[in-house]
């Protein structure tokens, strides 16, 4: 199957034209969202409930309503709620405001494709998912570039879902780098995996297991930070900007012969085993089904493991050392005061 790939200059900026882009949530990707559309000249409200972000939302100048209203107003209604929370909220406030031939959208498939949410047959249903955290859609639009996304259409009613989705895609700055198109079960499934075995859990529990063993081996903490954590970054944006083998030019020939020999003994047929049981589980719909509980039984779990996570070595030295490098600036929420809440 061949990839098209969309860009700026394949778009019919008018199929956002007249209408309304209802933004329900800002948190990571509502802000963004919410922003870069309206720099890019589209008509947006914004619909949260009262509390840090509604005041957020306020003070970075949108229109700003309660969701139901939002939903009302909104001819697309882009749900940028956290996942675990859409299905409770878009049946007691956001299906009531939607009309036929509206747009209901995500930026992740879970909900519809876990069918956790049933949308009515009358409108378009699709997703825009930018490929990167929310806060990187927000500071890439303002620099001039955006982060690449993918969308899917579930379903075309007016026979425009495909030219709206693009539309919006430009508005948040994904058709600068690059739009593709993909179903909801794909990216649903490929996201998840993605987050659990590569890019968050992965990664966490690879940096944390080199970490470990430097300090169990007598290692100095603050050493062991900067070689399995600070460095990553450097290295990443290396394989960012050309790849692996644009890394491994960049690196000595030690390291690289390193990198041939010892990569493969720690990431090896096991790791890809657990992989499969992994993806496995998202595919089979058994993750979905343990998150949704652990939800519904308020989060004992994700509450515990995440404040042992907090309290890990590697945290407390890397406080100290990223307060004495001025240059290492916390671009977080927890500074933007978004959202908070949410990620509490
Ligand atoms: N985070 C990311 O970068 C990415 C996220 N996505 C997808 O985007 C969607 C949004 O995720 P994300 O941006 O992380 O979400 P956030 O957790 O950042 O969303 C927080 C927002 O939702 C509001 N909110 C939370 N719970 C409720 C509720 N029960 N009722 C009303 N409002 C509520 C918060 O309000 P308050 O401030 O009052 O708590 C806040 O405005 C998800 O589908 C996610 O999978 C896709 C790509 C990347
Ligand atoms: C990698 C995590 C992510 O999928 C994302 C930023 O794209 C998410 O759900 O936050
Ligand atoms: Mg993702
Ligand atoms: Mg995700």
């Amino acid at each position: 199957m061949t990839t098209t790939v969309y860009y700026n200059g394949d778009v019919n900026e008018a199929a956002l034209q007249g209408k309304k882009v209802a933004i329900i949530g800002y948190g990571s990707q509502g802000h963004a969202h919410a922003l870069n559309l309206k720099e890019s000249g589209v008509d947006v409200v914004v619909g949260v409930r009262q509390g840090g972000s509604f005041n957020k939302a306020v003070e970075d100048g949108h229109h700003v309503v309660s969701v139901a209203e939002a939903a009302k107003l909104g001819d697309l209604v882009m749900v940028l709620l956290p996942d675990e929370q859409q299905a409770k909220v878009y049946e007691e406030e956001i299906k009531q405001g939607l009309e036929a031939g509206n747009s209901l959208v995500f930026a992740h498939g879970f909900n519809v494709h876990f069918s956790q949410i049933v949308p009515p047959a009358d409108v378009d249903v699709f997703l825009v998912a930018p490929k990167g955290p929310g806060h990187l859609v927000r500071r890439t639009y303002e620099e001039g570039a955006g982060v690449p996304a993918l969308f899917a259409i579930y379903q075309d009613v007016t026979g425009n879902a495909k030219e709206t989705a693009l539309a919006y895609a430009k508005g948040v700055g994904s058709a600068r780098a690059g739009v593709l198109e993909t179903t909801f079960k794909e990216e649903t499934e490929t996201d998840l995996f993605g987050e659990q075995a590569v890019l968050c859990g992965g990664l966490t529990s690879l940096v944390k297991a080199g970490f470990e063993t430097l300090v169990e081996a007598g290692y100095q903490p603050e050493v062991a930070y900067f070689e399995c954590l600070h460095e990553l970054k450097l290295i990443v944006d290396l394989m960012y900007e050309d790849g692996m083998a644009g890394m491994r030019y960049s690196i000595s020939d030690t390291a690289q012969w390193g990198d041939f020999v010892s990569g493969p003994r720690v990431v090896d047929g096991r790791s890809k085993e657990a992989m499969k049981e992994v993806l496995k589980d998202i595919q089979t719909g058994k993750f979905a089904k343990e998150w949704i509980l652990e939800n519904q039984a308020n989060r004992p779990q994700f509450n515990a493991i995440n404040n042992n996570e907090n309290e890990h070595q590697i945290e407390v030295v890397g406080k100290k050392l990223r307060a004495m490098m001025p240059f290492v600036k916390s671009k977080q929420i927890k500074k933007e005061a978004v959202s908070v809440s949410a990620k509490n």
